[in-house]
């Protein structure tokens, strides 16, 4: 199986002296193309830093993070900018749609700050996977939690990203909308030939992905 995302030694430590926090404390890690993982872990255990090195969004202290080949410690701002565009598709807890534009216009916005023309055919059966085809022209308000979330990760996957990388997608859903919404995600996976990684508080979401990675202290345990 060819691995995709990889940590070596990965550490992020916050502040100095006695009051430093050690978020991420040496993290080998190897994720493999295609999987669905899951990032389990308490309040606090550095859950979504490792997310954040993963992505892109931020710099390691120590150690390496490797994406498809690429190691992102080698990369300036511009560079990860252009990395995380065309790689990576980001979910969150809170949906953060644009409240002023449509279902629509929230999916295609990050394609057109890039510049690059929405592949609307390929957009369409996301669209139709993630029934959203009646709601094209309503406005996120105007939708349930689920639906929202829907959007957005419609709105994630518009790009054709390899690696979807989510932070509690279903924080704010209930028990059978997370279901649904886990189910889409491992269906689009498939159909796309993603990598997942999502970070969840919830045991029973968890384990409906192929691999369960838990962290305390800013280490894996497994
Ligand atoms: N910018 C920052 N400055 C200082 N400390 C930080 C910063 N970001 C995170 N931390 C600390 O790093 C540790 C790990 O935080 P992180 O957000 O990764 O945890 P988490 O597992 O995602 O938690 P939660 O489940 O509550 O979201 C925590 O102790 C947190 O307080």
């Amino acid at each position: 199986m060819e691995t995709i995302l990889q940590t070596k030694n990965l550490k992020k430590y916050y502040g100095t002296g006695e009051t430093t926090v050690k978020a991420l404390d040496g993290i080998d890690l190897s994720i493999e193309a295609g999987s669905f993982t899951a990032v389990v872990g308490t309040s606090g255990s550095g859950k979504s830093t490792l997310l954040n090195m993963l992505g892109g969004l931020d710099h390691p202290s120590n150690g390496s993070v490797i994406v498809g080949g690429t190691e992102l410690t080698g990369l300036n701002e511009e560079q990860l900018t252009i990395f995380r565009r065309k790689q990576i598709g980001f979910i969150f807890q809170n949906y953060n749609l644009i409240p002023v534009l449509n279902v629509w216009e929230n999916i295609v916005f990050p394609l057109s700050m890039d510049g690059r023309e929405p592949d609307e055919a390929f957009i369409g059966r996301i669209v139709t996977l993630l029934g959203l085809n009646e709601k094209l022209y309503h406005m996120p308000n105007h939708l349930s939690g689920g639906q929202q979330q829907r959007v957005a990760i419609a709105r994630a996957l518009a790009s054709k990203p390899s690696i979807v990388l989510a932070d509690e997608p279903t924080g704010n859903l209930d028990s059978r909308t997370s279901d649904d919404v886990i189910g889409l995600l491992k269906m689009t996976g498939k159909e796309f030939h993603q990598t997942i990684v999502m970070i969840t508080h919830n045991n029973d979401i968890a384990e409906l992905t192929d691999r369960i990675v838990r962290i305390e202290d800013g280490r894996i345990f497994e």
